[in-house]
């Protein structure tokens, strides 16, 4: 094990901060300027240490190799049917990015509509954010560069592609919803003073919504919506089906809550202007109400009120009062409710999740009566494409070891049942290798987790086995089983396990699991994880020296976390764009959504429990001869979803926690990366490299041959 010689950052020890009378320093604050030239230094000094140890790993070019040849598989998207031509996304293989494809009709020559790919020479421009006009003739779409939230909006005639010039700039987080007459389209901005490129911090407040007329300067645009006392609300709009309503719907955060406001479209007497006038249905945030479609007035909304697995509800927008709202489709104690969608006019498809395997029904729009099951293997359902007006819809199936089914499910039928319309195959690899199973073990507190384990059959259990346990852990999000080939190839060669922790915070089980993972309840997320990696070692899986432990954003949370609580409960433990600052996070871009999953500093209370587990504040020398894991965070220079600087601090913290304790023979390392951001749109070139550092890491770390 090399001695590390970490560099020396200035601690500037002057800069403390009075929480509520505690007393905090932080004397890395200085490298929250990412434009300084003493944080690019740090950046630089971290990254030359870092980038060798990665690529000393002997195995670096045959990885890298394996992966990319594995990789190369034609992974396409459900089509998507749009003023009767269908479109849909295809990556070749080794794209960077996909490419949106049209064809007339479902055997046609598909034609490319768009192609980011010849927008960048890097890859690193992607689509973030579609919108079709409700015939089908206008398309809308937002472009990244590097990752960043930013998107520009630029517009297009459909089918044929022809590009317009109307650009709309220092989009954010934005809704994207036609008007049905075509003349233009609602969208979002936040006001922007100084660089608005991604690489910038400046908190994201005063959300917007804005209405584009079509072939007019994006400066002429109408400032439909604002709501000036409310500077964390985010204005989400949409156009009813029918087109006659504009449906607003509020939210401050990140909870599944949200205010109802609506507007009549064809009862405004000037049509579309500034400050529209709006009612409010509901005007509050103690529930979600997720529209679905309506008749005339009656409104059909996905809802949680009182209902934390989701149920559907009809509101008369002319009978507004709560007691005259009716109860559609009841919640179902066994199973969250994730989705639904209305489709051939009188359907409803509800896509429910039961213990995390997804489950669709067909109910009757009318009466909320289950009509049919569409029968469906062990998996995950990743996209569904139908509209109201659709006799058909479109499917997109995946599990560990599925790569992708696309159905076609004909729904004029009465037991609609998916035929297969396409497979997505890897080539020479067999899946019959390998297995899969769901095991529930219990956390701290008694809890059943769910978990999958994902291994070659045969594995004999050793206690010796490379295991790879990912996690997550918040904001209502469900981790579900997806196709990943890098990931199987590593369990292939390494005869290893991958373990895919279902624990709280997440969606898995509702509202009720999810708010068990958060505020003063954060801990039972880090307990739960802790709880897998002793469930991995009991059952003799594997030891802790073998155990590699990966999270990204509130993931990466996790992981910093957890190694800061329990170091000699982990081998290796990589922590992607992690929010590591609890006590400021809510200061950067759009960190302030965040609070109703965290918490925030400035609140006493909740001060309190922050300050118990986050990663910045909780480093210490672990006692006896304990030893923090080998250690690798990864971030990059356009993340402005979770800033890097929550990484460079715990980094520099730890290093000089950890300098010169004999002990510490494992590496505490960071890669930063240029040209890239929290995740999204990454070109398949930049993810290739991220799995080969990170398995260059692992291996190095624990030790293994990559042996292919
Ligand atoms: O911030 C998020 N989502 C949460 C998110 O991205 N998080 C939450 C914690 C860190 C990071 C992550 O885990 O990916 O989405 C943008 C948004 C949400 C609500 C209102 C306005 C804008």
């Amino acid at each position: 094990d090399m001695e590390f010689s970490y560099p020396k950052a200035r601690r500037d020890e002057s800069v403390v901060d009075d929480y509520h009378g505690h007393k905090i320093s932080d004397p890395y604050r200085w490298l929250e300027d990412p434009d300084a030239k003493e944080t690019i230094a740090f950046v630089d000094a971290q990254n030359s240490i870092s980038h060798p140890f990665i690529e000393q790993c002997p195995h670096r070019q045959k990885i890298q190799e394996s992966l990319t040849e594995k990789w190369n598989f034609a992974k396409y998207s459900s089509p998507a049917e749009h003023g009767g031509s269908y479109y849909y996304y295809c990556n070749s293989g080794l794209q960077n990015q996909s490419v949106l494809y049209v064809q007339d009709n479902l055997k046609s020559e598909p034609r490319v509509f768009l192609d980011p790919n010849s927008l960048s020479e890097d890859g690193t421009l992607s689509i973030s954010g579609t919108a079709f006009s409700e015939d089908g003739s206008y398309f809308a779409y937002g472009l990244s560069k590097c990752g960043s939230d930013w998107i520009t909006i630029q517009f297009k005639k459909a089918p044929s592609g022809e590009d317009l010039p109307d650009t709309l700039k220092h989009v954010k987080f934005s809704s994207m919803a036609w008007t049905h007459d075509n003349k233009g389209m609602f969208y979002n901005r936040y006001p922007v003073e100084g660089k608005s490129d991604g690489t910038e911090t400046t908190t994201n407040l005063y959300n917007k919504l804005y209405y584009h007329r079509l072939g007019t300067d994006q400066d002429e645009d109408l400032l439909t919506v604002q709501f000036q006392n409310e500077p964390k609300w985010k204005i989400g709009a949409e156009v009813s089906v029918d087109g006659k309503y504009l449906l607003l719907s509020p939210n401050e955060g990140c909870d599944p809550v949200n205010r109802l406001f609506y507007v009549e479209l064809d009862k405004l007497p000037n049509g579309i202007t500034e400050n529209l006038p709006y009612v409010k249905l509901i005007d509050n945030f103690d529930a979600q109400y997720e529209y679905i479609t309506n008749e005339g007035s009656v409104f059909t909304f996905l809802t949680n009120l009182n209902a934390p697995k989701y149920k559907i509800i009809n509101i008369d927008f002319q009978n507004p009062d709560p007691k005259n709202w009716k109860t559609l489709v009841e919640e179902d104690k066994n199973a969250v409710l994730e989705w639904a969608s209305c489709v051939n006019h009188n359907k409803l498809v509800l896509c429910y999740l039961k213990d995390v395997k997804n489950k669709l029904y067909v109910h009757r729009l009318e009466t909320g009566v289950l009509e049919a099951e569409i029968p469906l293997d062990i998996g995950t359902i990743i996209g569904c494409s139908g509209r109201k007006k659709s006799k058909e819809i479109f499917i997109h199936f995946m599990s560990f070891l599925t790569p992708g089914i696309i159905y076609r499910v004909d729904m004029t039928v009465d037991k609609p049942t998916p035929e297969v319309f396409r497979t997505i195959k890897v080539n020479n690899f067999d899946f019959s290798q390998f297995e899969v199973q769901q095991v529930f073990y219990p956390s701290k507190d008694g809890t059943q987790i769910p978990m999958f384990l994902v291994h070659k059959k045969g594995l004999v259990r050793n206690g010796n086995t490379p295991t790879f346990l990912y996690g997550y852990g918040g904001f209502d999000i469900s981790m579900k089983p997806t196709f990943s080939v890098s990931r199987l190839v590593f369990l292939k060669d390494l005869d290893g396990v991958y373990a895919l922790a279902n624990i709280r915070g997440g969606g898995e089980y509702g509202e009720k699991w999810h708010k068990s993972g958060t505020h003063a309840k954060k801990q039972n997320v880090f307990d739960d994880f802790h709880a897998a990696a002793e469930y991995l070692i009991n059952q003799k899986y594997t030891c802790p020296k073998k155990l590699v432990i990966h999270g990204q954003s509130n993931g990466g949370l996790l992981v910093a976390a957890c190694i800061n609580q329990r170091p000699e409960l982990y081998g290796v433990a990589l922590a992607q764009v992690g929010v590591m600052d609890m006590f400021r996070f809510h200061k950067f871009t759009i960190g302030h959504a965040w609070t109703t999953d965290f918490g925030c500093s400035d609140i006493p209370e909740q001060f309190e429990f922050l300050k118990k587990y986050s990663p910045l504040h909780n480093i210490r020398v672990p006692k006896d001869d304990i030893q923090y894991p080998s250690t690798l965070l990864l971030t990059a220079d356009h993340d402005d979803r979770v800033v890097p600087l929550h990484s460079l601090k715990f980094i520099a913290e730890l290093q000089h926690t950890m300098a010169g304790i004999k002990k510490q023979s494992n590496p505490l390392l960071i890669k930063i990366d240029t040209k890239a951001g929290h995740g999204r749109g990454k070109p398949t070139a930049m993810i290739i490299q991220e799995q080969t550092d990170m398995y260059c890491f692992i291996l190095k770390t624990l030790g293994l041959d990559w042996f292919n």
